[in-house]
């Protein structure tokens, strides 16, 4: 069977281990004969450059699921979501010196500097904001609604491009991409990954970061996957 589109993370996987670009992963997903989405925790308009620069523009999950864009200059198509994560991020204020990132073009969520204790904040939230999550990519710490994810991000991104979730392979690296890998018809974790996502995933790449997406494109177009 045949994949029709591809759906990736960014960073963790398409990155080296300090966020540089991996020329060797972006080399590979330019080369590719299907539509390459690019899924994200990151803000739009940062998504979309990344897109332009790797050469696969312009179908972007950005802001884990929240905000979906089919097409450079298209509207996006933003969730509703951010409310209740500001009201928990104001109560956790209460008790920690948060800093906020990306705040000017961050539309659904809230992402904050990993100076704090994430566990510690989860208990505090308890049961008062049952709509939240705080969730740990490696890279940054994001209150989020529980509404959203990058899996639901992939089911509207699908649907847009007249597609199944089942005709994408998903490549990732973090908790942010395992409702994605999910739901894809195929699911690949680099090897940097955490165990978690390695545990769901049908194939785990040996190298890791961006260079485990080189080869994992490799195996997927050696076995004719797509
Ligand atoms: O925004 C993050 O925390 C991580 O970004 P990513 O989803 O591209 O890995
Ligand atoms: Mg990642």
């Amino acid at each position: 069977m045949k994949f029709k589109a591809l759906v990736i993370d960014i960073d963790g996987t398409i990155t080296h281990m300090d966020r540089k670009l991996s020329l060797e992963a972006a080399a590979k997903l330019r080369s590719l004969d299907i539509p390459v989405v690019i899924a994200t925790g990151n803000v739009l308009c940062y998504a979309k450059a990344a897109a332009k620069l790797v050469g696969v523009c312009c179908n972007i999950i950005a802001e884990n699921g929240g905000v979906i864009v089919d097409g450079f200059d298209k509207e996006p198509i933003i969730s509703d979501v951010i409310h209740e994560c500001e009201e928990a991020y104001e109560f956790l204020s209460g008790t920690f010196d948060l800093e906020k990132l990306d705040s000017v073009h961050r539309m659904t969520e809230i992402v904050l500097r990993n100076n704090f204790d994430v566990e510690e904040a989860r208990q505090l939230l308890g049961s008062r904001f049952p709509g939240v999550e705080i969730i740990d990519t490696h890279f940054a710490i994001h209150i989020k609604s529980r509404k959203i994810n990058k899996g639901t991000g992939l089911l509207k991104m699908a649907e847009l491009m007249g597609l199944k979730t089942s005709d994408f392979v998903a490549i990732g690296d973090s908790v942010n991409d395992l409702e994605m890998l999910e739901e894809a018809g195929f699911a690949i974790a680099v090897g940097n990954a955490d165990d978690f996502l390695k545990d769901i995933a049908d194939y785990v790449s040996t190298e890791t970061y961006g260079d485990g997406t080189a080869e994992a494109i490799d195996f997927l177009l050696s076995k004719g996957l797509i």
